[in-house]
């Protein structure tokens, strides 16, 4: 079987150094990290992961801003809302919850929040500059999956690596991060021949492509390491259970070790966030 990677408890340890760094930021500089984070709309699992973020700074003591907008808002108010925090000296980090309501244009919204607060990573210029390998503040969700993946490989030099998704918060940040870390990338996606041998060649993959337990024991080299990033929520009996984009019960007889879900790579993205945002604060201090 394979060995269970820890999301929950290697978040708890991230958090623990969170609050570590926001007593040091009090004591030494008296200023108190805080996060603004803004909401659009009632979409419930949005409504869960905002309400954790919150309760996970308000522990590591730091402060938190929440904006919760109806799920009319316009473009032009919530440009406006961003404008304000990004003038606030109060408020270090930014964060606008994902997805937004099909109306609002995503990219318009990630761009107009500044640079130094875009805790998310998404701004522009933080991609450019992490594609650039002069990472300043990377995705959350990747930087918990290369803190998952050192527990593993404290050197990842020369592994081989599929990473399964190319989206902008997750693929396309994580080939970054893994590149830097001087590993063979591969990006499959949905157009990409061969997958399975694609991924049975690799020590190592990332499956971030959002379809239900669609990675089987077939496609896992024996020993290799499996990192989900999928929450996909499924019905069972009449019950909703989450599941990965990994199907945990096969894979995990041949991998090497492998993250679970829940409570593998969704809890590091907590932890990360407020990582990110001691960091915006601190380099708000100069
Ligand atoms: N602005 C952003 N929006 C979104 C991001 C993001 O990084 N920035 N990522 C996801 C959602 N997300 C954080 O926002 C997130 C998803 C899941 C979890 C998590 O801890 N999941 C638990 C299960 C929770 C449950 O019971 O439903 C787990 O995996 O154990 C944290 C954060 C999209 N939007």
């Amino acid at each position: 079987m394979a060995q269970l990677i820890d999301g929950k408890q290697l978040s708890d340890q991230v958090l623990q150094e969170v609050a570590s760094e926001v007593e040091l930021l009090k004591g030494k500089y008296d200023i108190v990290p805080t996060l603004a984070v803004v909401l659009v709309g009632e979409d419930p699992a949005s409504q869960v992961y905002v309400r954790n973020k919150v309760k996970r700074a308000t522990e590591a003591g730091m402060g938190s801003i929440e904006h919760r907008l109806d799920a009319e808002t316009s473009q032009n108010t919530l440009n406006a809302l961003i404008d304000h925090l990004n003038n606030d000296p109060e408020v270090h980090g930014i964060l606008v919850q994902l997805p937004l309501p099909s109306h609002l244009n995503e990219d318009e919204v990630i761009a107009s929040i500044h640079p130094a607060k875009d805790v998310d990573g998404f701004h522009p210029l933080n991609v450019g500059a992490l594609a650039s390998g002069r990472p300043s503040l990377v995705p959350c969700t990747p930087q918990g999956c290369m803190i998952m993946l050192r527990q593993v490989h404290p050197d990842l030099s020369g592994k081989n690596v599929v990473v399964v998704g190319r989206s902008n918060i997750v693929g396309k940040p994580m080939a970054a991060l893994l590149l830097q870390a001087n590993c063979t990338v591969t990006i499959a996606h949905s157009r990409t021949r061969n997958i399975e041998s694609l991924c049975r060649n690799a020590d190592i993959v990332v499956a971030a492509v959002g379809r239900a337990e669609f990675i089987n024991a077939d496609w896992i080299k024996p020993g290799a390491t499996v990192i989900d990033v999928g929450i996909n929520a499924i019905d069972v009996n009449g019950k909703r259970k989450l599941v990965g984009d990994v199907d945990f019960e096969s894979v995990a007889r041949v991998a090497g070790a492998i993250t679970p879900v829940p409570g593998g790579v969704g809890p590091m993205t907590i932890g990360c966030l407020l990582l990110n945002t001691t960091r915006a604060a601190r380099r708000q201090l100069a």
